[in-house]
């Protein structure tokens, strides 16, 4: 007998989301699903409405109309706390921390987990330490968290969402100030934590390399949605993005049994015509 087929309820379920400021449209009926487990990446060119997006996702902005759902539950129905236990996201630009320590800001991943007026007890030292470990920042604990190196930071950041222990982390555009080692650590370390992951990303190839499924969005609308095999494409690159590029498969596809696009761009032609370079 054939076992039916069972479809996984999605974690993060956004739809026909607008979002404007004054008279101006940002935002323009989008709609997606993102299931547990999956790491999904969100492109599109600058001003495209990326940041805008994530904003509405993790509860900073509230859309004009549509729904965001959050294991089948609207975003705004729950606690800000409640909604902060279950997502975390790490944002590219760090603002200060005012002198707290490394250990200082991953503890503050506790917060949404503890009533006000609880101490930390060893249990919780033991997970603080064990996050630290875990991104390689141990001999930094003590150092303050303004004096952490771009790359240090963001690592420091993920310390603290391990320890927040979210079902969803949400990271808008962390690697952009980082080399390309760290935008590859970072990246495989968000990986590793099992957990499901939305990521803005502007390296095309890093998105591509890394990520489940990916969203494209163009003008403040949801243009290209799929594996990167289905939405990297030269007409792609060309529509959205205006470069002319080729995309042929990555030396490692048949080695990790997947395709993984790769992207070689042309240079020095106007308007991204995929044909140009033929
Ligand atoms: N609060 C705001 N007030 C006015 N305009 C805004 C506001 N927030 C975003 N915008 C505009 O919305 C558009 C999308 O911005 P957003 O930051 O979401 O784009 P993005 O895709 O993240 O861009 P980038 O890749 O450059 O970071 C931009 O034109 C921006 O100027």
């Amino acid at each position: 007998m054939q076992s039916p087929v069972v479809t996984q309820p999605p974690l993060l379920k956004v739809t026909e989301l607008c979002w404007s400021v004054g008279n101006t449209t940002i935002l323009q009926n989008i709609a997606f699903a993102i299931k547990p487990g999956q790491f999904v990446g969100l492109l599109g060119p600058n001003g495209a409405g990326k940041s805008s997006l994530l904003r509405c996702l993790y509860r900073y902005s509230r859309p004009g109309s549509g729904e965001v759902t959050f294991a089948g539950q609207n975003i705004w129905q729950l606690s800000a706390d409640e909604y902060a236990k279950q997502v975390s996201v790490v944002l590219q630009e760090t603002p200060s921390q005012f002198n707290l320590s490394l250990y200082d800001v991953v503890s503050l991943g506790l917060t949404p987990h503890k009533s006000l007026f609880s101490s930390t007890t060893k249990a919780d030292k033991q997970i603080i330490l064990q996050a630290i470990e875990q991104v390689g920042l141990s001999h930094h604990c003590k150092q303050s968290f303004d004096s952490l190196s771009g790359g240090e930071k963001q690592r420091a950041l993920i310390a603290r969402s391990i320890v927040q222990g979210p079902k969803l982390l949400i990271m808008d555009e962390p690697t952009s100030h980082l080399d390309i080692k760290y935008q590859i650590q970072l990246m495989e370390l968000a990986k590793s934590l099992n957990v499901t992951v939305l990521a803005s990303f502007h390296d095309l190839n890093l998105a591509a390399s890394m990520c489940d499924e990916l969203l494209v969005i163009k003008q403040g609308k949801l243009v290209a949605t799929g594996t990167p095999e289905q939405v990297i494409t030269e007409k792609m690159l060309s529509d959205v993005f205006g470069v002319c590029a080729e995309v042929s498969a990555h030396p490692q596809s048949e080695q990790l049994k997947k395709v993984i696009p790769r992207i070689t761009y042309f240079y020095g032609y106007q308007g991204g015509s995929a044909n140009a370079k033929k």
